[in-house]
């Protein structure tokens, strides 16, 4: 029998260059963009195919990402860092749209709210719950970097992005004709938009962000879509471009970012104590069916 982590690895291999075929994931189809945000429609475009909707949970400021391929029979869909308490909002769009949601997929272990994960898997039957290998959280389906994510023809591929906390990962839309063009990149908090997570708790280091964001986000074509888990400045979207050239923290050296980042002074998040260790669980607390509110 296969383990999770070779299951993916698999799945990965024959991701892109599968012909279509009639079941999940695996299949090459086309697909059509729509967009929406919290602040309206947002004011891109990308390829056709992919079904994409920014979300917002307004107490931890945080954005949960729907993606499907709606020109797949199954039209079958991801979220993104789900909030738990967002959930029946999220499960409620999916059915309006007549999506299969396939993933429940977080980019860390989130230390200001509970994942919506736990939950859409008691909700949603089928669905598998999704983390970096390296958070040491546990998931149905845990990560490693080049790791792809396929629903329909489209997929994620994971790039580790560690220093907000050891497992943070960022997940790219596909490099190829039939995927979104520009790029799209879910940055979790390892990138904010104009701003990055803090790095003082859950295996932190401003050493390692800085590496990650230059090596693995900022080498990303200029026009890739940054999506971070997280804005507390009104914005919905940047560009890679756009971080490049104005991040208040990443543009500067090394050394000057790692002074900015010891001396930010944030307190704690209000729910470290109670998000930290539902999240290492995705949400669900000693075994399926019982979740954590
Ligand atoms: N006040 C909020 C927590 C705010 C916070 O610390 N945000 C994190 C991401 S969630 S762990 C962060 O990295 N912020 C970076 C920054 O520069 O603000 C609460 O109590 O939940």
């Amino acid at each position: 029998m296969l383990s999770k982590v070779q299951f993916l690895r698999i799945s990965a291999t024959f991701c892109a260059p599968t012909p279509p075929k009639r079941s999940s994931f695996q299949q090459i189809v086309t697909f059509t963009a729509r967009f929406g945000s919290r602040m309206g429609s947002a004011s891109h475009t990308t390829s056709s195919k992919l079904l994409f909707r920014q979300l917002f949970e307004k107490e931890s400021s945080t954005y949960t990402y729907l993606l499907a391929d709606v020109s797949h029979p199954d039209k079958p869909a991801l979220l993104v860092d789900p909030v738990d308490k967002t959930v029946d909002r999220d499960v409620a769009l999916v059915k309006e749209l007549g999506l299969k949601l396939m993933y429940a997929i977080n980019t860390h272990v989130h230390a200001d709210h509970v994942t919506g994960t736990g939950l859409l898997k008691s909700k949603v039957p089928g669905v598998k719950s999704i983390i970096s290998k390296a958070s040491d959280a546990n998931a149905d389906l845990l990560l490693e970097p080049g790791d792809k994510i396929c629903f329909g023809s489209l997929f994620l591929e994971v790039r580790a992005t560690p220093g907000h906390t050891q497992g943070c990962v960022t997940y790219v839309t596909g490099d190829g004709s039939e995927q979104p063009q520009p790029r799209m990149a879910f940055t979790g908090d390892a990138l904010l938009i104009r701003g990055c997570g803090r790095t003082d708790f859950q295996g932190g280091s401003s050493d390692q962000l800085y590496n990650s964001v230059h090596s693995q986000i900022f080498t990303l074509p200029k026009d890739t879509f940054v999506y971070p888990a997280h804005d507390y400045k009104g914005f919905s979207a940047s560009t890679v471009g756009e971080e490049m050239q104005y991040n208040p923290r990443l543009t500067k050296d090394k050394e000057t970012f790692k002074s900015i980042m010891a001396n930010l002074n944030l307190s704690y998040p209000k729910m470290i104590d109670i998000a930290v260790p539902a999240n290492m669980v995705c949400g669900l607390q000693d075994d399926e069916t019982k979740v954590v509110s």
